[in-house]
């Protein structure tokens, strides 16, 4: 495969930047066919393998709402964790963050939305009453010792991912909003989550990098959406991710030819095409 690494560094990208995949939940949610627990453990098996030091294995919500994460307890329980590789799942109130952890769930995610309707479309309750949720998660994890990954840094959370989940923001957008956001919240603390709905999800990425963030979400062959979000397509390929950010010489430690396997392994199981420009045009090459 050709890799081009650029001669010359921009300027303000960080050294090292960390790959969060949420293929395994964002990616899997919204498939129609429902997904074999056996194959899911299979794929996040194989994406422990590939050197990424975060995998978000699931979530801990209804089935009634979202059938595909019907398993989560099985897919918790079943995957081998490799050390250094941590496994967050996702957990919208107390009921989802007890049966988290009793799964063997090490660290959790809550997630809210900025808009009242999707708030209510997704979660079934305003952002304040969302709010009174996550504390109570909070609460219960931080006496726990459990980390929660994204959204309400001041409740203690420790890193706050910021959804574009509708793909529609551009580089314009993602740099105003980061600049209102770190006012209140240090770059260190915060992680983007780009969907690519109109196409933009790389060059805001890029922005976000050359802004101090060095925390990213994607999807292994650009699966994804929400079903609660009207015309969300997939998160960000990790593939053509990975191929960014090899090209300008920053360190992920994950390995790509891995990624892309992966994504094929998914993709057969769910009987798509990828969505990653750099697998398509690998596997044509
Ligand atoms: C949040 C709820 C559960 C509220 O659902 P609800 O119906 O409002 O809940 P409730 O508290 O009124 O309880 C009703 C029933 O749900 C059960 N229940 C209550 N809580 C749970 C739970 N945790 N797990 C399992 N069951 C639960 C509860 O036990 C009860 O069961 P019943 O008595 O009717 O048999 C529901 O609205 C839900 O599951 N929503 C799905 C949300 C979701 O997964 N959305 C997709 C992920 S978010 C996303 O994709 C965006 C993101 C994060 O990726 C960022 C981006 O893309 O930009």
């Amino acid at each position: 495969m050709a890799e081009y690494q650029e001669s010359s560094q921009l300027s303000g990208l960080p050294e090292y930047v960390k790959i969060v995949e949420v293929g395994p939940r964002d990616g899997l949610q919204n498939e129609k066919v429902i997904v074999p627990t056996d194959i899911k453990i299979e794929f996040i098996n194989r994406l422990s393998q590939t050197g990424l030091s975060v995998i978000e294995v699931t979530s801990f919500v209804s089935s009634k709402w979202v059938p595909q994460m019907a398993d989560h307890t099985e897919v918790m329980k079943g995957i081998n964790q490799y050390p250094g590789v941590r496994y967050p799942v996702l957990t919208p109130n107390l009921q989802g963050f007890h049966r988290a952890v009793a799964a063997g769930a090490t660290e959790i995610s809550v997630f809210g939305a900025a808009s009242e309707s999707f708030s209510k479309k997704n979660i079934n309750c305003s952002i304040e009453e969302s709010m009174g949720k996550f504390e109570e998660v909070v609460k219960s994890a931080r006496h726990m010792n459990i980390p929660v990954s994204k959204r309400l840094y001041g409740m203690g959370c420790y890193e706050v991912s910021l959804g574009d989940t509708i793909g529609v923001g551009t580089p314009g957008s993602m740099k105003r909003m980061l600049e209102s956001v770190m006012k209140e919240i240090p770059p260190g603390a915060l992680a983007v989550h780009c969907h690519d709905t109109y196409g933009q999800a790389l060059a805001n990425i890029l922005t976000a990098l050359q802004m101090g963030i060095n925390v990213v979400d994607s999807a292994v062959s650009g699966l994804g959406g929400c079903p609660y979000a009207k015309g969300a397509s997939g998160n960000v390929a990790t593939e053509d991710l990975i191929y960014m950010l090899n090209g300008l010489g920053l360190n992920t430690g994950v390995d790509l030819y891995k990624v892309m396997e992966a994504g094929d392994f998914i993709c057969k199981a769910v009987h798509k095409n990828t969505n990653s420009k750099v697998a398509q045009a690998s596997f044509n090459a």
